[in-house]
């Protein structure tokens, strides 16, 4: 069943017209078989690594959960890495480390545990291993294809929530951070590096908003504080349907840059851990986003940049990407 569905799949694809619109839901084999009589593979690639079923379950939802991706002993060695980095040990070039707005304002002593996330780790060669493995990019590949750049790195450490809400993370797309196209061949990986539920936080999907297109973004109006750069999509609408995804230490979740995402409150005394990264197709190009819903953001960027590195306005929103980005498969031809 399996081998005839992907060998139909194959010749549908060597027939591929243009990208067509919304896929339904699919689920035996010949339903996939006829399906691809009407309609070719948008967000995905020609490649084996996923079956005909999760290459349209990616289609449809725009996320795709890989169970035990990540060995529990490389998760160990990212928790003692981010650990060393908490206490100062090691600080890689261009590491930005950040603490939750609710403890950062407070007067308490900053301990290690305040750090709620690290970002810019691709100069760090223990984390950068994390970007690197082998089992991750035969899955980004499938959505990139074969030239891969690390574009974006980070380790979340989720605070204990202290009572403001405030690790929350609000609903977004991720392409409202990102100056470059086409967001297809843009593909985030998230592992979990401890089981993640809804007590402590774990993430929430919106299935199918991939399909749609960037949305505006800026802070929500919390009450409690919303951490810098924590944008979230404007007219959120909490009544529409919402998947969380709960997963267990080393599942990887891979999701399409236009899938709107958040995260809820971690109502446990524990850090809730995940490391991820976003990958693009070395092949995409910068756009200029002046006079698009992300001017904000640029603008917010660049702010950052003159405060804490004294760069001035020559300093662009695509340098600071394209000074972080690393490649990690293939060839640098483009970004
Ligand atoms: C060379 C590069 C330059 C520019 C880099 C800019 C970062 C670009 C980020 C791109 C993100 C892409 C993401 C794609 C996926 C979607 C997301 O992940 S959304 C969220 C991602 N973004 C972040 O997590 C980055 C935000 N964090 C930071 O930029 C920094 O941690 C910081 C908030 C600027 C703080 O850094 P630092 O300057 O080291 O901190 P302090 O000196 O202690 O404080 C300065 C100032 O800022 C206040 N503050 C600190 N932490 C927070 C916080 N969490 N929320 C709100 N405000 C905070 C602090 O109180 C100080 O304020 P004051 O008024 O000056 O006292
Ligand atoms: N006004 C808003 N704008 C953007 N995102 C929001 C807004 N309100 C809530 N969210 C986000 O929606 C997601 C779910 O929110 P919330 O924390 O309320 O529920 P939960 O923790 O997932 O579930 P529950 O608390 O009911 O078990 C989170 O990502 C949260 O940050
Ligand atoms: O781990 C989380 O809480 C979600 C983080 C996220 O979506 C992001 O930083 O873009
Ligand atoms: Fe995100
Ligand atoms: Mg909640």
């Amino acid at each position: 069943m399996m081998s005839r569905a992907t060998d139909r799949l194959k010749v549908v694809l060597s027939h591929l017209e243009r990208p067509t619109a919304r896929i339904a839901a699919i689920s035996t084999s010949a339903q996939i078989a006829s399906h691809y009589d009407h309609h070719a593979l948008r967000y995905t690639l020609d490649s084996d690594v996923l079956s005909p079923e999760q290459k349209l379950s990616y289609e449809e939802n725009g996320f795709i959960l890989i169970k035990n991706l990540v060995s529990e002993e490389d998760i160990d060695k990212f928790r003692v890495e981010f650990e060393r980095i908490c206490r100062r040990e090691v600080l890689a070039p261009g590491l930005l480390v950040m603490r939750d707005v609710a403890i950062v304002k407070s007067e308490f002593v900053q301990d290690q545990k305040a750090v709620s996330k690290v970002q810019d780790f691709q100069e760090d060669p223990e984390l950068f291993r994390y970007c690197c493995l082998p089992q991750i990019l035969r899955y980004v590949e499938a959505f990139t294809g074969p030239n891969i750049m690390a574009m974006h790195t980070m380790l979340i450490n989720k605070p204990p929530d202290a009572g403001k809400k405030t690790s929350r993370h609000p609903m977004h797309q991720d392409l409202h951070y990102f100056p470059f196209r086409p967001a297809d061949r843009i593909v985030c990986a998230w592992t979990a590096m401890e089981r993640v539920n809804r007590t402590n936080g774990c993430l929430v999907v919106l299935p199918g908003t991939h399909r749609g297109t960037l949305r505006e973004h800026d802070y929500p109006e919390w009450e409690g504080g919303v951490n810098k750069m924590y944008h979230g999509i404007r007219d959120y609408d909490p009544q529409l349907p919402r998947v969380h995804l709960e997963m267990e230490k080393g599942d990887t979740v891979f999701f399409h840059p236009l899938l709107v995402h958040g995260s809820g409150m971690n109502q446990t005394q524990g850090f809730r851990k995940a490391i991820s990264c976003h990958y693009a197709s070395s092949d995409c190009y910068y756009i200029d986003v002046k006079g698009t819903t992300q001017e904000n953001l640029e603008k917010e960027v660049q702010g950052i940049a003159a405060r804490k590195y004294g760069l001035d306005d020559s300093f662009t929103f695509k340098d600071s990407w394209a000074m972080r980005g690393r490649l990690v498969q293939g060839e640098r031809t483009s970004l």
